[in-house]
């Protein structure tokens, strides 16, 4: 980790502490307290159904949160540890949810995200999934954001399929666009929920090492994945989710060599074994 002149800690680029999230009655996430520090990457195990993607979606908004507080940059976008409600009205519900829409708003360019379908415009080109964002919402000049759509299409090895439509392409050509359009804008940290799960194993190298290189880069990132070699390589800290609790939070090897619980033991007996 990087520190600051003073040798103070430097600011983490995340801070998540006591986060709960409920879906009527269920809890389905409660006091997830963690730090993302720049330049790191942050790995998310856990069982299926243990919170991972509703965890994420969390981190950009795409979720209301019930409690705990979320800050970014140094800065809160949303404090909701003063609902103590647990049974809130459907018009409380939809006021917390309007706030907390409207402080995620100037953060939107901020993260970005890449999903398990690549959601890309069918009727647009390659070029023009990319640039929509930069132009339209980030009201950025036309000739940057092409550069930076040449170079990134590049390193990823698309650099011939500007004017290809999402259908004349492969499922991994396909999320390596994907992940292209989220850097494109230029966001601090990315967000990567299971991005290989839908693809042929024979296109899962290529993505993932798309990741690896964005990590030696120094780029931010939170990822889910159910590829244990990945997360090994790839990984600064696990945080392995169970039930919607941080059940272990450990650094990648030790993990993976030492898991601590005997839930995490059991996921990891559970998948693949590492190659
Ligand atoms: N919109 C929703 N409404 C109600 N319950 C939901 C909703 N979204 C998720 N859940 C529930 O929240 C729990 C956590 O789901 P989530 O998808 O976050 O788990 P996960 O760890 O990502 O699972 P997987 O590895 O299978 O993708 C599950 O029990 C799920 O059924």
């Amino acid at each position: 980790m990087t520190a600051s002149v003073d040798d103070q800690p430097a600011e983490p680029l995340l801070r998540v502490t006591d986060l709960a999230k409920r879906f009527g009655d269920r809890e389905v996430l409660r006091d997830v307290t963690f730090e993302v520090p720049r330049g790191s990457v942050q790995v998310l195990l856990g069982p299926s159904g243990s919170g991972k993607s509703t965890l994420i979606r969390c981190l950009n908004g795409l979720e209301t949160i019930d409690g705990g507080r979320i800050e970014f940059g140094g800065a809160t976008v949303v404090d909701a540890t003063g609902l103590a409600d647990r049974h809130p009205s459907r018009r409380a519900l939809a006021r917390r949810a309007r706030a907390q829409e409207d402080a995620w708003r100037p953060l939107r360019t901020r993260i970005g995200m890449v999903f398990q379908s690549y959601d890309l415009f069918p009727n647009r080109t390659v070029a023009e999934n990319i640039r929509l964002a930069p132009l339209k919402v980030q009201h950025r000049d036309r000739d940057e954001v092409d550069a930076d759509m040449d170079r990134l299409l590049d390193r990823v090895q698309m650099g011939d399929y500007r004017d290809a439509y999402p259908r004349e392409l492969s499922g991994g050509q396909r999320q390596r666009v994907a992940i292209v359009r989220a850097l494109a804008m230029r966001p601090e940290l990315m967000l990567f929920d299971e991005i290989t799960a839908s693809l042929d194993p024979e296109m899962v190298r290529g993505v993932l090492e798309i990741l690896l290189d964005l990590a030696r880069d120094d780029m931010t990132m939170i990822v889910v994945t159910h590829e244990m070699e990945f997360a090994r390589r790839i990984a600064d800290t696990v945080l392995f989710l169970d039930g919607g609790v941080i059940a272990e939070r450990a650094g990648g090897a030790e993990f993976f060599d030492h898991p601590r619980t005997d839930r995490a033991r059991a996921f990891l007996e559970s998948m693949a074994p590492l190659e």
